[in-house]
């Protein structure tokens, strides 16, 4: 796992907009992976603004968004379809239907699950996953307790985790109890994975994410089995960290031409 502490979130951003631009520029058919939440959208602004003013041609880029609300209607602002349709395929110019999000409004749910992994599947898999934490040390929306080898399915949100995502409700009973998400084993199956964290709000989640034991009570840790995992973080997010110093200098010190 590499760490790097960054001064700001415009510095994670920019960071996390390199290893995407990197990947592009290689592979413009490359497959990412989607988050949503706040974390990645200053990620999103950066690549519009790069693809405005640096020629960067996202039209054959293809996505798959790593998590829905159960219930949530089609076209609903914070149905996480929409969301990755607004924030990410419009300002870049990608047809919405190249990305695909967990289906939260299927009859069969279960089935849905499964044909969202033969999708992922059949795309020849995730190149580069970007991904946000929870202040409960979830990714995409595995909770605590989550088995390390899951799959794609559904998920009961915890309360803290239903406070924390109200901001983006009317209110607290607005917000669903239950979710698809892609499972920790679907997300290590991706090639890269880069994970973003800032402000204070994220310290203890990064810091047993980092340097607290592999556990499925930090479903997070699981990254620490991944061999090519970024964790991009601020000062603030980086501030329980006990070996910060070390991972500032094996930053600092690294060979420009080796990229994330
Ligand atoms: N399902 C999403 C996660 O993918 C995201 O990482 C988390 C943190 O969100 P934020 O980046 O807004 O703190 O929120 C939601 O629960």
């Amino acid at each position: 796992m590499e760490v790097v502490i960054l001064p700001d979130q415009d510095k994670v951003a920019a960071a996390a907009a390199d290893a995407v631009e990197a990947l592009l520029r290689a592979a413009p058919d490359a497959v990412l992976g989607l988050a949503t939440g706040s974390s990645p959208l200053p990620v999103y602004g950066e690549l519009a603004r790069r693809r405005a003013g640096q020629g960067l041609d996202f039209a054959r880029v293809r996505g798959f968004g790593l998590d829905e609300y159960v219930g949530l209607p089609a076209g609903h602002p914070q149905s996480y379809a929409e969301v990755l349709r607004r924030e990410f395929a419009v300002p870049l110019g990608i047809d919405p239907g190249r990305i695909r999000v967990p289906d939260g409004t299927a009859a069969d749910l279960p089935a849905a699950c499964r044909d969202f992994e033969q999708a992922i599947h059949d795309s020849g898999g995730v190149d580069l996953q970007l991904l946000g934490v929870g202040t409960d040390g979830h990714i995409g929306f595995n909770e605590p307790a989550s088995s390390l080898m899951s799959r794609t399915r559904i998920k009961t949100l915890t309360e803290q985790t239903r406070r924390d995502n109200a901001r983006f409700f009317a209110g607290l009973p607005e917000v669903p109890h239950h979710v698809v998400t892609q499972g920790l084993g679907t997300i290590l199956e991706a090639r890269h994975v880069v994970l973003l964290a800032t402000g204070a709000q994220k310290a203890q989640a990064v810091h047993d994410l980092v340097e607290g034991p592999l556990a499925a009570i930090c479903p997070a840790s699981v990254l620490q089995l991944h061999p090519h995992a970024t964790v991009l973080l601020d000062e603030a997010a980086a501030s329980g960290l006990a070996l910060a110093d070390y991972y500032r200098q094996t930053y600092e010190t690294k060979p420009s031409w080796q990229g994330l």
